[in-house]
């Protein structure tokens, strides 16, 4: 039955997956920089300081003094389909486009930053989508980052007359099909090495103490998810946590300094790997592969390799379409 002339129009239906991740600037220069972390470093998910008391410093200071450096480090790794973040997480909604079948759209979006949640929510919405599995890509849960991507999109809904039915991705930092990903990249990385590292350093991005004292489970994540990897390769590995930002303590031991006191123990050769991140980004690129090489090096180390996270390759899209089809099970026949 035909609905009558004046009666908006009804898409056909569908579902929806929307793969997020952190957020990025737009260009790697100051002024796109200062935009992005004052969105993102105004979060209270991300700075647990009374906006009071934060509010002032990162106007006053922060926001007058990293964007310039920070807008250098990322002109070392910009690309030039542009952050590699941005490019990476296009690349892995590309490589699962047809991943569901032709009523399942995939999409990607930014918690800070383009694409935003909101917009890419809308465009779902308006394509049909009325069931949309929300993805965040962090395979450790922590509050400040698979919490806030969520809240974002409960709030784009809060605003939503007809609200699509909603699910999230839960973590997977121990999820079979992702240590096993991990392990085969990693296992894959090394035979194409010239050396054979002595040390693998498994590089989590950091988070103040505090947030595991208030109960947040990324730590105990991180470490079963090193802890599983190791024994995937009979391997040890050495857990560091990087990326420190602000006075308070963070979470020990830091990357910086494991890879500085390494040479002094009588490890030269190193591989440094990032499990924690599910596509390589600044904090990888830069801070691991060129800043962590650099550290290693002055110290004494002779070998160092920065082992890529799994990104859009084979292995890694394989995991994510194990992950995201269980979670769409019931909404998608035959899953
Ligand atoms: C993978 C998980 C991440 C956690 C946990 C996390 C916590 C966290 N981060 C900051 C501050 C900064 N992070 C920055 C960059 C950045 N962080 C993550 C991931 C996690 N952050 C990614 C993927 C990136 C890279 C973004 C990119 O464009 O490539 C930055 C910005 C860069 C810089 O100026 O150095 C800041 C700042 C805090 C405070 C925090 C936990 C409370
Ligand atoms: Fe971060
Ligand atoms: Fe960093």
């Amino acid at each position: 039955m035909t609905p009558p002339a004046d009666h908006p129009a009804i898409p056909p239906r569908k579902l929806g997956v929307l793969l997020i991740n952190l957020g990025t600037p737009d260009a790697p220069d100051r002024r796109a920089v200062k935009r992005y972390l004052a969105e993102f470093l105004s979060d209270r998910r991300v700075v647990e300081i009374p906006a009071l008391a934060w509010q002032p410093i990162l106007r006053g200071i922060i926001l007058n003094t990293r964007p310039r450096k920070s807008a250098h480090a990322y002109g070392q790794v910009w690309r030039e389909d542009g952050s590699p973040l941005a490019a990476i997480t296009r690349a892995q909604a590309a490589a699962l486009k047809d991943a569901f079948g032709p009523d399942v759209l995939v999409d990607w979006a930014m918690r800070y930053g383009n694409p935003s949640i909101p917009d890419r929510l809308a465009a779902m919405k308006a394509a049909g989508c009325e069931r949309i599995l929300v993805a965040p890509l962090y395979p450790q849960y922590c509050a400040a980052t698979t919490a806030t991507a969520n809240d974002k999109a409960f709030a784009t809904l809060a605003a939503m007359r007809w609200q699509p039915a909603i699910r999230t991705l839960p973590p997977y930092h121990d999820d079979p099909a992702y240590i096993a990903a991990l392990a085969d990249s990693v296992r894959t990385s090394l035979a194409s090495l010239d050396f054979e590292p002595q040390a693998i350093v498994a590089s989590f991005h950091g988070v103040p103490q505090r947030t595991l004292e208030l109960g947040d489970p990324y730590h105990c994540h991180c470490r079963k998810t090193a802890r599983l990897l190791s024994e995937a390769l009979g391997r040890e590995m050495t857990v560091a946590f990087q990326s420190r930002f602000g006075r308070a303590r963070w979470l020990e031991p830091a990357t910086d300094a494991v890879l500085k006191a390494l040479p002094g123990k009588g490890v030269t050769r190193v591989a440094v790997v990032a499990p924690g991140f599910s596509a390589d980004c600044l904090e990888t690129l830069e801070e691991l592969a060129i800043r962590g090489a650099a550290d290693f090096r002055a110290s004494g180390g002779t070998d160092f390799a920065y082992l890529p996270c799994l990104n859009d390759s084979e292995g890694g899209i394989h995991m994510l379409k194990t992950l995201l089809r269980r979670e769409l099970a019931g909404w998608l026949a035959n899953a």
